[in-house]
């Protein structure tokens, strides 16, 4: 009882410390005296992976004073935290326990990601819950990391998910300039394109590129925003998102019209449906300049080399350091979408990304290659479409 009683002392006492330290604090005047008050630490539970602290900021306390310093509980705590609360009352969760290291990606947890639009699946958090985002909303992804930090795997979990489950909504444009995974994808409906060549992926990225600006015109004509409103409208043929995803995308760091065009579809994709997912093992400054990474607004970091690098995936000031992962850790990584958060991903071996995307595999025909790319390359057009 005593023992438990002190911990819970030295508990508070760190926590409060942290508050002092970062100056988490409501300071007014009364008469002469200058009165400081900080949040008050209402309750500590102890839980079989967390620590809990329940805490309220002072009336008056702009919640912002709190959240611009939040990095003072990685100070403090580690990485390993999640704080949420509603502006007065706050629940500050510490985990002292890691994640188990590997979570064999099932169907039973990726049924949960599928609700509403485009499911990108990211990874595991601290309560076991498998978290996704959407790509309609979030349009464009990057993943990094070291070489054999787990990019790979993350990228046969995304893609086989959205494959087996949503097929029906989108052209894949499969990329592999080390022509090492994507083999796996190749026949699989909805896959127009596996591409291991950069002659190819120009012609590719041109067609694309061509489509946007198409799609950009319809909307114009129609006075609409975006591609599902257009899709909405009756007697017209709809128009499918189209996911142009490239691993290794650093090896085209010299090829100044595929990164111009794949800029312009990270500027302009979102309205009209059409997504990047790129990936690539050093986070490359030159070619992650400017407007291209603003525009990749979600990000995945695997283990990275150092901070610097960190720095350029996940962006600096943000206490944050993916070089921290340890080498032996596969798969863990910090998602930047709304928030930064460790995550583990789900590990899907190529055996068993193969038997699921077994029934959708069509026979090969033995034809001659698709026109639209195979085409000269002034022939810009997309299988499906009419043309006069
Ligand atoms: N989510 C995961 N859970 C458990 N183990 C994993 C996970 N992801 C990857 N691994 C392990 O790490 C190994 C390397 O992963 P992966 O091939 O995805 O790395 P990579 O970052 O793509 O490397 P490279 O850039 O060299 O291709 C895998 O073969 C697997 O054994």
């Amino acid at each position: 009882m005593m023992k438990k009683l002190y911990r819970k002392y030295i508990y508070k006492a760190r926590l409060k410390n942290a508050f002092i330290v970062a100056d988490i604090v409501l300071t007014f005047k009364k008469g002469d005296t200058t009165i400081k008050r900080y949040p008050s630490i209402a309750a500590t539970y102890e839980q079989k992976d967390y620590l809990e602290y329940v805490f309220y900021l002072p009336q008056g306390l702009n919640p912002k004073a709190l959240l611009d310093k939040k990095y003072i509980f990685s100070q403090t705590f580690g990485h390993s935290y999640d704080l949420t609360g509603n502006g007065l009352r706050y629940s500050l969760k510490i985990f002292t326990k890691q994640a188990d290291s590997i979570k064999v990606y099932n169907d039973e947890d990726i049924e949960v990601c599928l609700k509403g639009g485009l499911p990108i699946v990211a990874g595991y958090d601290h309560f076991n819950k498998l978290i996704s985002y959407n790509m309609v909303t979030d349009p464009h992804l990057l993943i990094a990391g070291e070489t054999g930090s787990g990019k790979s795997v993350m990228l046969r979990v995304i893609l086989t998910t959205l494959l087996i489950h949503k097929r029906h909504m989108i052209d894949f444009y499969l990329a592999d300039m080390k022509r090492t995974e994507f083999h796996l994808f190749r026949n699989c409906e909805g896959v127009q394109q596996v591409i291991t060549d950069k002659k190819k992926l120009k012609k590719a990225v041109l067609a694309i590129h061509k489509e946007l600006e198409g799609r950009g015109d319809l909307l114009d004509e129609h006075g609409l925003e975006h591609i599902d409103e257009y899709n909405k409208l009756k007697g017209i043929e709809k128009k499918k998102y189209i996911l142009l995803c490239i691993d290794e995308v650093a090896l085209l760091r010299k090829e100044a019209v595929i990164m111009d065009k794949i800029e312009d579809i990270s500027t302009q994709g979102r309205a009209l449906g059409i997504f990047l997912i790129l990936s690539m093992q050093r986070p490359d400054a030159k070619i992650l300049d400017g407007q291209l990474k603003s525009n990749l607004t979600v990000r995945y970091a695997f283990r990275h080399a150092d901070l610097i690098n960190s720095n350029i995936t996940l962006g600096s000031g943000n206490n944050v350091d993916a070089s921290k992962i340890n080498k032996a850790e596969k798969g863990k990584f910090y998602m930047r979408h709304e928030v930064i958060k460790q995550l583990q991903a789900p590990y899907l071996s190529l055996e068993h990304a193969k038997e699921l995307l077994e029934p959708i595999k069509q026979v090969p025909i033995d034809l001659p290659p698709e026109p639209m790319f195979e085409a000269e390359i002034t022939d810009f057009s997309i299988p499906g479409e009419d043309h006069e």
